[in-house]
């Protein structure tokens, strides 16, 4: 294992050696249950969930035993009955639009619910807690969507303080990509999960007094090249001409009929005039921060590992 630096709080891995880490773990995925898990344009295959995946499952639920000791020694601490009551696990999962956080989150999920000892895995998207539309109009936010202003985070942080209280059902809002918008009235459902994992391009961010991440057990960031992702952002432009935007009720219906030129041209200039913006000026900052770090290829394959083991 090579150090990054001298006195440096991350080790940093190649594929190669993050592998052995999985300790002879069996793959508890098929083929068919992958692609269900796929996003559009990511191509992650199952030598990459039993490389880098399965090692990932292995050491988190090795740190869901290890937090629960903790917890538990602070309750006996402050005199009170431990009662065998279990704090759910929270784990943040980062990085820009479209590098493919929440295909990493859906497979860690299905990896991590196939442990007996936390079969309850919650999956949230920060997405819900976006201002609705007409509130982003009013506050003159509808080009900084995904910038940290535009979502309640407050709201935020109080959804997930009530998981970890054990309150016994919680509830976000839900994000709808076809309507642009929180679907008034829909509701996402969290009771009493053992882990609940947090995905949103800009979870990590700390604030000026408690913010979510303070909450997090454990944290991963998606990390690219600013570059390769500009090209999967267009790639998956253009595929979603086909797909979402194909639907007449999309927000972005108008955009199938653009040709291959003038589609690469409007995600080009969205992706100049927003999500690069906020992957340089709010996400990448946030990167030190994570406990893990997956660093992908130009390929969209996981290269190297990168964690923080103080
Ligand atoms: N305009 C859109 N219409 C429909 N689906 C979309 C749109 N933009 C993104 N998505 C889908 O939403 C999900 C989240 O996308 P994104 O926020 O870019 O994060 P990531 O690619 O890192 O998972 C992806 O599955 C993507 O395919
Ligand atoms: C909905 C999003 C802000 C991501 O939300 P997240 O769940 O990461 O908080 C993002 O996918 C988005 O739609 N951004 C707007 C700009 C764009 O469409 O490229």
């Amino acid at each position: 294992m090579t150090r990054v630096r001298e006195l440096s709080p991350y080790v940093e891995l190649h594929r190669a050696q993050w592998r052995e880490l999985r300790d002879s773990l069996p793959l508890p995925l098929s083929e068919d249950e992958l692609v269900a898990l796929r996003g559009l344009g990511e191509p992650v295959d199952l030598a990459e969930v039993a490389d880098v995946y399965l090692p990932l499952s292995r050491l988190i639920s090795l740190q869901v035993a290890a937090r629960q000791r903790l917890h538990e020694t602070t309750t006996t601490f402050l005199g009170e009955e431990t009662n065998g009551t279990k704090v759910p696990f929270v784990i943040g999962i980062a990085g820009s639009v479209a590098v493919g956080k929440s295909t990493t989150a859906r497979i860690l999920r299905t990896l991590l619910a196939r442990w007996p000892d936390h079969p309850r895995v919650d999956l949230v998207t920060t997405d819900g807690f976006l201002h609705p539309k007409a509130e982003l109009v009013r506050r003159g936010l509808m080009h900084r969507k995904g910038f940290p202003e535009s979502y309640d985070r407050r709201a935020l942080l109080r959804f997930v303080t009530e998981v970890k209280s054990g309150a016994p059902e919680v509830t976000a809002p839900v994000y709808s990509h076809v309507a642009y918008d929180i679907l008034p009235g829909e509701r996402n459902v969290v009771r009493k999960p053992d882990i609940l994992i947090i995905e949103g391009l800009n979870v990590l961010q700390p604030g000026p007094s408690l913010a979510v991440s303070d909450l997090f057990d454990f944290s991963i960031y998606v990390d690219a090249h600013t570059d390769h992702i500009a090209r999967w952002y267009t790639d998956r432009f253009l595929a979603l001409r086909s797909t979402a935007f194909a639907n007449p009720d999309s927000h972005f219906h108008h955009f199938s009929e653009l040709s291959d030129e003038e589609a690469r041209t409007e995600a080009e200039h969205l992706w100049r005039t927003i999500n690069e913006p906020n992957l340089v000026e709010n996400i990448l900052p946030t990167r030190p921060r994570a406990t893990l770090v997956l660093r992908k290829d130009i390929d969209h394959s996981i290269n190297r590992v990168r964690l923080r083991k103080l």
